[in-house]
């Protein structure tokens, strides 16, 4: 059964890091934008990472850093992907990821009431080099905004993994991987808000809550036999 990838995003505290990888997230993501109010330094999230156990990744999360800043972080916390979430050029996330040897997620900020005016399948190919594309609604403060776009007004195939995010909650989400699973050549998914009490305070039991819609849709896929492309495994599809 294909398993869809999870991350927690916009970890602050020692228990919510706990509690994260206790329901099973694949990947935990700090916010590295001062702006944010879940904004963590780089030496804080040295400390949170430290609590992760083998094979669930951390992700620093930047908005228009600059690279000293990124390298900095990067050194900071061994082994995390960079996620870059503002206005960077396909020019400057190669420079970093080459700068650091890290992979890196692009997020694509799809407009909120017109997504089929962003060009999606070009933004993709024009971001070739990221490990995974982002899909998260526009928002003021560039992200976390507990918002979802129009899932069904985006192209029907991207060639690229894709992450859903954007106001995903543990209500929406199930729908939300039956919906865009067939687009890309993977899906995970991407949570903030939805499981919070307050910005940057997670709620363990929303987590767990979110995980489990998460598995409901693999289930779903699953009883569908719903195939994943041969791309999308590496496999040969049967
Ligand atoms: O989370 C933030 O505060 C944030 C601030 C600035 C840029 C990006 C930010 N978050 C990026 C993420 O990956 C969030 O998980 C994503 O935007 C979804 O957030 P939400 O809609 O709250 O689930």
């Amino acid at each position: 059964m294909i398993r869809t990838r999870i991350k927690i995003c916009g970890l602050t505290r020692e228990q919510d890091v706990d509690a994260a990888v206790a329901a099973g997230a694949d990947a935990v993501g700090f916010v590295m934008y001062p702006k944010s109010p879940r904004y963590v330094a780089p030496e804080r999230a040295a400390v949170l990472a430290r609590r992760l156990p083998p094979f669930v990744t951390p992700v620093l999360l930047f908005v228009n850093e600059e690279l000293s800043k990124i390298v900095a972080a990067c050194a900071a916390v061994p082994g995390a992907t960079m996620q870059f979430h503002g206005e960077e050029t396909p020019a400057d996330c190669i420079a970093s990821a080459a700068r650091v040897q890290r992979p890196f997620l692009r997020a694509a900020r799809i407009p909120l009431d017109s997504p089929t005016d962003f060009d999606l399948v070009e933004f993709a190919s024009s971001f070739k080099a990221a490990q995974a594309i982002l899909l998260d609604a526009h928002v003021e403060g560039y992200g976390g905004g507990g918002k979802t776009f129009n899932w069904s007004r985006l192209p029907p195939s991207v060639n690229s993994h894709l992450v859903l995010s954007g106001g995903l909650t543990p209500a929406n989400v199930t729908d939300g991987i039956l919906q865009l699973r067939p687009r890309g050549l993977s899906l995970a998914v991407d949570v903030s808000s939805g499981v919070e009490s307050s910005k940057g305070i997670k709620d363990a039991d929303k987590i767990h809550q979110f995980v489990d819609a998460v598995r409901a849709a693999d289930r779903q896929l699953a009883e569908n036999n719903h195939v994943p492309s041969s791309s999308s495994t590496g496999l040969p599809a049967t």
